[in-house]
């Protein structure tokens, strides 16, 4: 009895929670041909490199970020690589008119919406809390309150589509770690915000995905190491 206390019960879980977590490979890249696709921050990193590859599955794609003259860029390869349509909106998502903003493009110019891909950070720090309490309320408005805006004002498209939100976080937004506090604090509400909603569509029947990404370090050439 003590062994198996200690040992097959515990496995048994793992296998459970491997089971249970692993996604099912039935993905096809003509599943994302003719949706249409909002990304955020998708004028650099991986945001940008998600704009090409649905991009190269034929989606109709909208894409934001601040910097005008780079998001020009990424529209025009996008189109290059084939996608079904392309176009940008520059704003900063400090701006929860400006969040709104981007839903009621997708809305004016494509008709509706599949899916919603929240993906933009705002910059931060890398070291030990400074106490700038200014700086984490900036951050939870760029990096939480937008990614909760567009979602709001996006809804009644995606419950029209049986779409899907997809929100890019990270391990720092599941497990504390040192230097990244006020970074890993916007990542905390994301996963406690989206977890919760998708609970709710849930009991409600709504057939609105939601997908949180928790990445480790991607090197997207920013930083050499950390
Ligand atoms: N790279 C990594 O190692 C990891 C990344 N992640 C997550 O992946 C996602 C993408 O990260 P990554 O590609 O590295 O980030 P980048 O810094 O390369 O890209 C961030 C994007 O957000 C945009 N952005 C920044 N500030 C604002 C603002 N105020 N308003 C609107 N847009 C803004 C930037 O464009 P612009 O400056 O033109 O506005 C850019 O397009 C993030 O959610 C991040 O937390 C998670 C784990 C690890
Ligand atoms: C098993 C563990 C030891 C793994 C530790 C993982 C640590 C090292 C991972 C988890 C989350 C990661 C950070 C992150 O989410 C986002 C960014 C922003 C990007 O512009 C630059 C890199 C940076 C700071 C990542 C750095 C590496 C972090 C801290």
């Amino acid at each position: 009895m003590g062994r198996l206390q200690k040992i097959l019960i515990p496995f048994l879980g793992l296998v459970l929670a491997f089971w249970f977590y692993s996604a099912r490979e039935n993905f096809k890249p003509e599943m994302l041909k003719g949706k249409r696709v909002i990304v955020t921050g998708a004028s650099t990193g991986i945001g940008e490199q998600m704009a090409y590859h649905l991009a190269r599955m034929g989606s109709h794609i909208l894409i934001t970020a601040r910097t005008e003259a780079k998001l020009q860029k990424v529209v025009e390869r996008c189109l290059e690589l084939g996608a079904a349509s392309a176009r940008y909106v520059s704003g900063t998502m400090e701006d929860m008119a400006f969040a709104e903003h981007v839903v009621k493009e997708a809305e004016t110019s494509l008709g509706g919406l599949d899916m919603l891909i929240l993906n933009h950070v705002g910059t931060s720090y890398f070291g030990y809390f400074n106490g700038d309490v200014g700086h984490v309320r900036k951050l939870l408005e760029i990096n939480f309150l937008s990614y909760v805006a567009m979602t709001t004002s996006a809804l009644p498209m995606l419950k029209e589509s049986e779409g899907s939100i997809v929100v890019v976080s990270s391990m720092a937004g599941k497990v504390g770690f040192p230097f990244t506090v006020p970074y890993s604090a916007t990542k905390f509400a994301l996963d406690g915000f989206f977890s919760s909603l998708r609970q709710e569509f849930s009991i409600q029947s709504v057939n609105v995905s939601i997908t949180l990404c928790i990445l480790g370090f991607i090197d997207t050439g920013k930083i050499s190491a950390v």
